[in-house]
């Protein structure tokens, strides 16, 4: 059994631009006296179906997957819906309008009024990498011995010049770009370079046409020009890429969806169950939950505890045994119960989960790994939402689900790092899709019955299948403005009954590439990116029609937020209106679809050039909804059109639940009016 780590780093800030610690307290499952189980008759949490607790137990190492019910925990209400207005004037900071009582933080923020649950140590300073995070960026790669970092000056970890860089003074003419932080720093540097932008050092530059940061900083998005300027990271992705963020968007979205699924739609392919494909899990920093979970706890199951809002593995630590159960759950009692605790403003960072550890992991060639996929929200406004294939990451070690040592349980890159033997064997730690396809076609296709590249057809689906659930779950809920664009790492695990199962989702994904596969599928991901993020954003802007996107190469479309759209045309809502090409399997069977050559992460389509170098990115036009200038009528997209408007129709997913079952779509239709 690994021993809980005794202590986790307080509160700090890394130089390499990697994650403040989350906890500022010790964290400490160790062996303790138990101070014995708590009951099990009667489960505490109110609505807990009483299977929740009285579950029953597998013998660890059981070859069958771990699944469990989640409990229908208390949630709270869900927020009322987003509403986009349409404006005639010019642009505002933003165009979103809530019923919330609590108006949108990000308008507060000139106020002072701290309002993000992390944001009250953000200073206002120019210097973003010298600022508290708004919420745990993903770095599972070392930043030191990356090719971005070892090509930039030791300095300030933002805005380090990259080599070419330093011929270039930032006083210029522009258009500016500025980085934040070294993750990827050259990838984005040289594809904004080529098109004739020039990077500027200075952090406070409102000016600029792109910003990425791994950091959020509030005065970026205060001072944010919606439909002028690019913007990395929503502001509050953070209900998708912290721990607890992610549980609670998924339990609302279940709910939400069992109420709309009492009618069931004949034909239509069910919205996922979020058993089916997320560990059960329960916030330790709810006290119902966390009795529940003490409560259904035996030595037959193992766990494994997470910090909510960091990464890299840090903090985290199984659970096996009694002493280490009782442990933990005295001190998460303590912490309660501790009055400086009590009154630190902001307890969030520090909160955990405990998620049932799948404990049958597929091994290759022994070893445990999971799958680094991309969910690239490339426009806001409307939403433009694709997948990407990444890479595999696998341990140094062979799986032994009995070690004690955290680093063949933990996949992390940062986690193999710690290996003496990492620098020889680093290049067997990552593995490309491609690898991973062949291994699995020639290993276990006959003896599992697996159809011929599983990887590239079920598990792509799978995958696509379970991010399109996750941002619907969120997507009501979502700052969107045009010009924020999004680039999530979101990390799958399949176990030995070859079931798919997300783990995580993360903010600022690692952008490293210190190793020939990442080299290999990196530097694509980061270009795509930025294509899509340029190319929706100047089409929203003119107006025009999305599809076909023609810098669309590896990325599949999992949403087109155009239909979103159409009801915030104000008094034209009357008029009758066409949708625009939807994703060609939203209403398909649910049968993968046949494995395409072109639908490989090698494959490419090529990229026909981006904006003219030395333009601005955009002429300063107010963003207009797609489908019409204001006041006019939106041409309706042509019905006759080629679905996909002669996009290949193979590049479109088709993760969808129903019309039926997704309610933000109703919400959708009262946008605007
Ligand atoms: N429920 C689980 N069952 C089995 N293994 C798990 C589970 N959750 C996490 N792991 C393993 O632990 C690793 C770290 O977990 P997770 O990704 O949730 O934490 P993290 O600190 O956010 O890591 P990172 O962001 O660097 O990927 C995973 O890559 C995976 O190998
Ligand atoms: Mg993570
Ligand atoms: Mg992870």
């Amino acid at each position: 059994m690994a021993s809980p780590p005794l202590a986790t780093r307080p509160l700090s800030h890394h130089g390499d631009g990697s994650q403040p610690q989350a906890e500022a307290t010790v964290w400490d499952s160790g062996r303790r006296p138990s101070p014995g189980r708590a009951g099990l008759a009667t489960c505490p949490i109110q609505g807990l179906r009483p299977q929740a607790a009285r579950r029953p137990r597998r013998g660890a190492g059981a070859a069958s997957s771990p699944r469990g019910t989640h409990p229908p925990v208390p949630m709270p209400a869900p927020h009322s819906r987003t509403r986009f207005i349409h404006r005639r004037g010019p642009p505002t900071r933003t165009h979103i309008c809530s019923k919330r009582p609590k108006r949108p933080r990000i308008r507060r923020c000139r106020t002072g009024v701290q309002s993000w649950a992390h944001d009250r140590q953000m200073g206002s300073s120019g210097k973003e990498g010298l600022l508290p995070q708004l919420s745990q960026p993903d770095q599972d790669a070392d930043l030191l011995d990356n090719t971005d970092a070892a090509k930039a000056p030791a300095a300030s970890p933002e805005g380090l010049p990259l080599e070419g860089d330093k011929q270039t003074p930032s006083t210029g003419q522009g258009p500016f770009f500025y980085i934040g932080g070294t993750n990827g720093a050259s990838i984005i540097s040289a594809y904004c370079r080529s098109k004739g932008w020039q990077r500027t050092q200075d952090s406070r530059r409102e000016d600029y046409k792109l910003k990425w940061c791994e950091t959020k900083c509030r005065d970026s998005y205060c001072s944010f020009r919606e439909g002028q300027q690019l913007l990395f990271q929503l502001p509050n992705n953070k209900l998708l890429t912290t721990k607890i963020g992610l549980l609670s968007a998924l339990r609302e979205h279940a709910r939400a969806l069992s109420k709309v699924n009492k009618v069931p739609p004949c034909s239509q392919p069910k919205a996922l169950k979020m058993e089916d494909f997320f560990p059960e899990t329960y916030r330790l920093d709810v006290r119902d939950e966390r009795q529940a979970f003490f409560t259904l706890f035996d030595e037959t199951q193992v766990w494994i505890c997470k910090p909510t809002a960091s990464n890299q593995g840090k903090g985290i630590f199984l659970i096996r045994s009694q002493e280490e159960a009782a442990a933990l759950q005295a001190k998460a009692q303590s912490m309660e119960d501790d009055p400086l605790y009590r009154k630190m403003p902001f307890r969030a960072p520090q909160a955990r989960v405990v998620q049932r550890y799948i404990q049958n992991p597929l091994l290759l060639d022994g070893k445990k790994f999971d799958v680094r996929s991309y969910l690239l929200i490339a426009c806001a406004m409307p939403y433009m939402v694709f997948f990407g294939h990444g890479y595999a990451r696998l341990t140094l070690s062979l799986y032994d689900p009995h070690s004690s040592d955290l680093s063949g349980h933990l996949t992390n890159q940062f986690m193999q790092k710690k290996s003496p033997l990492y620098v020889l064997l680093k290049e067997d730690t990552v593995w490309s899709m491609d690898h991973l396809n062949t291994y699995i076609n020639d290993k276990f296709r006959k003896t599992k019955g697996l159809p011929r590249d599983w990887v590239f057809t079920t598990f792509t689906k799978r995958m696509q299948q379970i991010m399109a659930h996750c941002f619907l779950a969120v997507k009501s809920k979502l700052e969107c403005k045009l010009g924020y664009f999004d680039l999530i790492g979101c990390d799958f695990l399949i176990d030995e009954n070859f079931k798919v199962w997300l783990l995580e989702m993360n903010s600022n994904p690692a952008l490293h590439t210190n190793c020939e596969v990442l080299k290999e599928v990196i530097p694509g991901v980061v270009m795509e990116t930025l294509d899509l993020a340029l190319e929706t954003f100047q089409k929203s802007l003119r107006s025009q029609r999305m599809l076909p996107l023609l810098s669309q190469r590896r990325f599949v479309l999992l949403h087109n937020g155009e239909a979103d759209l159409w009801p915030r045309l104000g008094g034209s809502r009357a008029l009758p209106r066409r949708p625009p090409p939807r994703p060609v399997c939203e209403a398909a069977s649910s049968a993968p679809p046949a494995p395409r050559a072109a639908d490989r992460p090698g494959a490419r389509r090529p990229a026909p050039p981006q904006g003219t170098p030395g333009r601005p990115l955009s002429a300063p036009r107010r963003p207009r909804p797609p489908g019409g200038a204001q006041g006019e009528e939106p041409a309706a997209p042509d019905p006759e059109r080629p679905r996909g408007d002669g996009g290949d129709p193979a590049r479109e997913a088709c993760p969808e639940p129903p019309e039926e079952a997704r309610p933000e779509r109703r919400s959708a239709s009262h946008r605007g009016s």
